[in-house]
């Protein structure tokens, strides 16, 4: 009897475990992100700004949320480490990818490596949220500028691929992603719009694994 009991109140706190990895170039604000998640959603604050440097390999942080777990991986983004990216697309369950909006210089770069997370086959159908990190920098991008930009920078590639005879279809994938693409703002120093990243993430780990059940 107890172990029926145990395993019937097992049963009904069971917790799903998900993974969302948090990409970006380096210096984009990942870490600064992942820290401030744990400070908010776990007992244990994370590491102050202060204390954090260039990552090279990765960070975990786990937080729990109602009858769920989030595992957030933060990869490193320097150029020589983005190669281990692909190496965690198969076991994710979304992609967080941080741009830092107040940094135009690195924008096409930032498009550029976005452009080819986007049409990695592995992750076609996960979920994909594009972070505009450093809100609270005067110099930083509103959202709607930094969706603009990606545009921008997108049809500009499309109109030099249509000249150069590309494959129209790969382009097509692109297209539907980037017109489904949600992009929101947040200061991973300060804190704003963290939670609804978080909610965002959650909402659509959940429905995904819904959509996984049914199949
Ligand atoms: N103003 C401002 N600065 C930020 C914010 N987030 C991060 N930074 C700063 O940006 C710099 C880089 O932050 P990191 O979190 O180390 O960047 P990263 O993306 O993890 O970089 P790599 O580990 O090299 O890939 C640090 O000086 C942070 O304090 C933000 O929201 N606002
Ligand atoms: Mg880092």
């Amino acid at each position: 009897m107890y172990h029926l009991l145990k395993g019937f109140h097992e049963y009904l706190t069971r917790k799903e475990e998900f993974s969302v990895i948090i990409i970006g170039l380096d210096g984009a604000g990942k870490t600064t992100l992942l820290e401030k998640i744990k400070t908010l959603y776990t007992d244990t604050p994370g590491l102050p700004p202060d204390k954090i440097g260039p990552t090279i390999g990765q960070n975990m942080g786990k937080i729990t949320l109602p009858s769920t777990i989030i595992q957030f991986w933060d990869l490193g983004g320097q150029s020589g480490i983005r190669s281990i990216w692909p190496r965690y697309y198969d076991d994710c369950h979304a992609v967080a990818y941080v741009i830092d909006a107040s940094d135009r210089e690195r924008l096409s770069e930032g498009w550029e490596v976005f452009d080819n997370v986007l049409s990695s086959r592995q992750i076609l159908g996960v979920p994909l949220l594009l972070l505009a990190n450093k809100q609270d920098s005067p110099d930083s991008l509103s959202v709607e500028e930094i969706r603009h930009d990606y545009e921008d920078w997108h049809q500009r590639k499309l109109e030099s691929a249509r000249r150069r005879y590309a494959a129209e279809m790969e382009m097509e994938h692109r297209r539907e992603r980037i017109a489904s693409l949600d992009v929101m703002g947040i200061s991973a120093l300060e804190g704003s719009g963290v939670r609804e990243a978080v909610d965002w993430l959650f909402i659509r780990v959940q429905n995904s694994r819904r959509r996984e059940d049914q199949t």
